[in-house]
């Protein structure tokens, strides 16, 4: 059974996790990105600048809201402190980490302050309207869309507030499978709470070691075992909300889908980004943990026989048959990672090839079960869709060696970066009529910005009425990579949304993905979130510049 309760560190301020486990390319990795993708590393290096180097601005808030919000935490728990305030400039996006490397921390919130109670959180909030001070809630800082952005919007001020301090998991009910944690808890520091008792929450995102409970459940985050588990609001059973106006508690009378009373408020908080109050608490619905997880390995001809398999699996095995973890390369994806799997990769690709297949799709799968027979059943199952779509069987050590490196991949970014190469990620989301027609168009829009470069594709996340894709891209930074990286993100962007797909099928909106929004849900939709966002946090202190698109715009 695969560790899911390891906690590195809080990712270092330039990258990700512990910079002690960043590692090279596997042999091969550069001639392969040189030879396939046109990736040339830079002549230098490009090491981030020291911590010293970075470029803050002055500190902008008042003495009298500083001095109130110390008044509420403690004059331990706020912070004006260089590495706080670096530390806080911005997620993990490549622009985010590019600006820090180079010693750009113009961004940098006034001050860092970290509140130990839900209380003090109330108590924060009110002292940020009375003396005008943005606040950005910050949970792991993982957000690739500008979700953590320090932005000031029309305030003089901004304040990141990091719920590190509220993170624990407060009680397991082992009767009805929940728990209520705190928003701050880390993933596997909640998931080893839940192990405890023989239970799992599921939810295992590539961030999954960094992000927060809080974070998930305000970007509608998805778990690499999404199929068998679902997304993570599809577990959220109760929410406890600060807000400028007063403590919200939504839900919790009945499991998460049972209760027709009205419509669903819960869901308005799950998605907020933190736009309408800062979640303090959730109670979350968990499952059996499984006592088997068996991974399989799969070749599909091409990636479109590949899009016609996931979808028979997904329509006729269903929830709770269909493998929980299922992902399926395109042909560019499948060279990588059969790749990076050494020898069973290479013989694997030398066995398909051998089949006349010039593009082959790789398809890896994890099943979970408490129950060898079921096991047997579903692998059956999956075993005969696959077959009616041609699929052959490879060594199940490519899916294990996958499932083994799945929170290695931010480390490798690092690694990628220092070498001068830009390297980033965009997904979407549609149904399986439209999925080949979206996954061209995005893929085609990359390809024409980037120009020289490599881009990669998968898709995962599947139901009956569609799937997700997930590109990643990498090319040779130019002289302004910023730009470089704006032009590619605008047409990947502008593809998605006029191939009728969605602006994101996980990541959020931030500030990155709202030139969208308003395509995606309309006027109606917006003038809601307006509304809404007025009712609780009518000076609108709370995370200005995200999701919801100013007046006029
Ligand atoms: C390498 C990498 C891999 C990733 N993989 C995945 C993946 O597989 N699946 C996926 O869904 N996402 C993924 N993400 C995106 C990101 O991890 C998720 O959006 C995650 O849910 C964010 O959680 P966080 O705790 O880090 O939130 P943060 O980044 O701290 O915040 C995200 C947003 O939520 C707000 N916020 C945070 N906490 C609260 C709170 N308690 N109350 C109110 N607002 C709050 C912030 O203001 C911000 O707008 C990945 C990101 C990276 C860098």
């Amino acid at each position: 059974m695969a560790d899911l309760t390891e906690l590195p560190r809080r990712s270092i301020w330039y990258g990700w996790g512990d910079p002690a486990h960043v590692k090279p390319l596997p042999t091969g990795g550069w001639p392969l990105l040189k030879f396939l993708g046109r990736v040339e590393p830079a002549a230098r290096d490009t090491p981030p600048v020291a911590l010293e180097d970075v470029r803050l601005p002055e500190v902008h808030l008042s003495d009298a809201a500083r001095a109130q919000l110390v008044a509420v935490v403690g004059d331990e728990h706020f912070s004006t402190a260089r590495l706080d305030r670096v530390e806080h400039t911005g997620g993990k996006s490549y622009p985010d980490l590019y600006r820090l490397r180079t010693g750009d921390g113009s961004r940098a919130p006034d001050a860092v302050v970290f509140p130990g109670t839900s209380q003090q959180v109330c108590d924060l909030l009110a002292a940020c309207v009375e003396h005008e001070v943005a606040v950005v809630p910050f949970g792991g800082g993982t957000s690739v869309v500008g979700g953590v952005d320090p932005v000031r919007g029309r305030f003089s001020a901004v304040i990141s507030l990091d719920l590190r301090r509220l993170d624990a998991v407060v009680s397991v009910d082992s009767l009805s499978q929940t728990a209520v944690v705190q928003a701050g808890a880390r993933g596997p520091a909640a998931e080893a709470v839940f192990q405890r008792h023989g239970l799992t929450l599921g939810h295992f995102p590539q961030s999954y070691q960094q992000a927060t409970i809080g974070g998930y459940l305000v970007t509608r985050s998805a778990g690499q075992a999404s199929s068998g588990y679902g997304r993570f609001e599809e577990n959220v059973v109760s929410v406890t909300m600060a807000t400028p106006t007063g403590e919200l508690v939504l839900g919790g009378r009945a499991p998460a889908n049972q209760s027709a009373a009205g419509p669903k408020l819960l869901d308005v908080v799950i998605g907020s980004e933190g736009l309408l109050g800062v979640v303090t608490e959730a109670t979350v619905q968990l499952a059996r943990r499984p006592q088997i997880e068996h991974r399989e390995t799969w070749a599909l001809r091409d990636t479109a026989t590949g899009f016609a398999a996931f979808r028979d699996l997904a329509q006729q095995l269903g929830h709770g048959i269909m493998p929980d973890v299922s992902r399926l390369s395109d042909h560019n994806e499948t060279t990588t990672v059969m790749a990076q799997a050494g020898l069973p990769g290479m013989a694997g690709m030398g066995l398909v090839r051998a089949r006349g297949w010039r593009e082959p799709a790789l398809a890896v799968f994890q099943i979970e079960d408490g129950d060898r027979a079921s096991l047997r059943f579903r692998r059956k199952k999956l075993a005969s869709v696959l077959k009616r779509h041609g699929a052959v069987k490879l060594t199940d050590s490519i899916a294990e060696h996958w499932m083994a490196g799945r929170f290695r991949g931010p480390y490798q970014r690092d690694h990628l970066m220092d070498r001068g190469v830009l390297v980033e990620t965009v997904e979407t989301a549609t149904t399986w009529d439209n999925l080949e027609h979206l996954y061209e168009s995005v893929q085609s829009a990359i390809v024409e910005t980037m120009g020289r470069g490599w881009v990669q594709c998968h898709v995962s996340h599947l139901d009956g009425g569609g799937a997700s894709l997930y590109y990643t891209f990498m090319a040779s930074a130019e002289s302004d990579p910023i730009a470089q990286w704006q032009r590619v993100k605008t047409a990947a962007g502008d593809a998605m949304i006029g191939a009728g797909g969605t602006i994101t099928h996980h990541h959020a909106v931030g500030t990155d993905h709202r030139p969208w929004i308003g395509e995606e849900i309309g006027d109606g939709g917006i003038r809601i979130l307006r509304a809404i966002k007025a009712e609780l946090d009518p000076t609108g202190v709370l995370n200005p510049g995200k999701l919801i698109p100013d007046e006029g715009a």
